[in-house]
């Protein structure tokens, strides 16, 4: 057994059961907040944001003080990682990132690294950890290598990953050397979150539910596998959370061949038959539809019991199935907290 922790979040991750299910919402920090959305137009973009300490530790810790969410998320993102291994990085305003030059025409070796650009993220971390109320359990991230590739293959965010795809299948040692650079550099970089003071880690792999099986096995399963035995061999209390959308009928595969501590539910899974299909005692994270939360009133009542009875016997940390939207209502959000803490 486990110590207790008053951080509840951290407890269920762990493997103990929680009378009341911890909470918090992936993207919880961002465009539905005004106090962010001020922040962000004073700064001059996401990017500045991300890479100045205080505003990114700010960041992290408003939706804890307006909504007192069990666990609060580091303010960073994914692509900090192709940036450190060298590739340029922006956002192109209500379009999304842009990566260059991109690896279909170019060589990860002609990259120059520039693994400093992650030092203002681990000053956040370590500004965030001295500011949390001691309830709170506080979350690093990565992408999964799988993930990542497909933006610095691609140069930017694509409907069906296809370009890195084709990379995978054409050219399996050219995207596997792709595949372990990635690996090395984010156990390094979750490894640095930890000691700067983050309770738990989670790897999102956003783009899993575009591969077939055998694909899946390689890129996504191994890989992530991988992270979690480097960071566990470095840090053996390191808590990983492991977020594998879309991966459907292949989440028990990926639980147990990753060795993940959770797993994350994506909204596409029915949380009964997750519940059904998953080990006994396997902590999750989910499952409700963001557009759930946006309709608010009756659609969410339904949708957040139906969660919390296929739970109820196991350890659940509820959340989102994705991000949270820009246009969700901030009522919603606690009309959620309410019903999840039955207040
Ligand atoms: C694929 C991916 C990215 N980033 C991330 C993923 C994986 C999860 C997912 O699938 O959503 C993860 C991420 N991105 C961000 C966080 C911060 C922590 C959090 O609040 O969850 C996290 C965990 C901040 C962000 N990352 C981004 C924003 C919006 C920036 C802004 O315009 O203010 C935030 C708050 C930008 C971003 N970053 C990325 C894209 C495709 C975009 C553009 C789309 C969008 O604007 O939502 C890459």
């Amino acid at each position: 057994m486990s110590a207790q922790s008053p951080k509840k979040l951290l407890n269920v991750l762990r493997g103990n059961q929680e009378a009341i299910p911890p909470v918090w919402l992936m993207r919880q920090a961002g465009r539905y907040l005004p106090e962010y959305r001020a922040l962000r137009a004073e700064k001059g973009g996401f990017l500045a944001l991300a890479y100045d300490s205080d505003a990114a530790c700010e960041i992290t810790l408003q939706p804890i003080r307006r909504f007192g969410f069990d666990g609060a998320i580091l303010f960073s993102d994914i692509l900090v990682i192709p940036h450190a291994m060298g590739q340029d990085l922006w956002f192109e305003t209500g379009e999304g990132p842009r990566l260059a030059p991109r690896l279909a025409e170019s060589r990860l070796e002609d990259f120059v690294p520039a693994p400093q650009r992650l030092a203002p993220v681990i000053d956040t971390v370590r500004k965030v950890s001295a500011g949390l109320p001691p309830e709170t359990t506080f979350l690093g991230f990565a992408g999964s290598p799988w993930t990542v590739a497909t933006y610095m293959v691609h140069g930017q965010g694509s409907k069906d990953q296809a370009e890195a795809r084709r990379m995978a299948h054409a050219e399996p040692e050219r995207f596997g050397a792709l595949i372990d650079a990635i690996i090395s550099a984010t156990v390094d970089y979750l490894g640095d979150q930890i000691d700067a003071g983050v309770d738990a880690v989670q790897l999102f792999d956003s783009w899993a539910g575009s591969l077939s099986p055998a694909q899946f096995e390689k890129w996504v399963i191994a890989p992530n596998a991988e992270i979690v035995r480097r960071l566990k061999a470095r840090k053996p209390n390191a808590v990983i959370i492991g977020f594998p959308k879309g991966a459907g009928g292949k989440l028990a595969a990926y639980a147990e061949g990753t060795g993940v501590d959770a797993l994350g539910l994506d909204e596409t899974v029915d949380p009964h038959w997750a519940n059904r299909e998953l080990r006994k005692g396997l902590p999750v994270q989910g499952n409700l539809d963001p557009l759930a939360l946006i309709a608010g009133g009756d659609v969410l009542k339904d949708a957040v019991k139906n969660i919390l009875s296929a739970f109820e016997d196991r350890p659940h940390i509820f959340n989102l199935g994705h991000g949270i939207l820009p246009d969700t209502p901030i009522e919603n959000v606690e009309m959620l907290l309410n019903l999840v803490r039955k207040a």
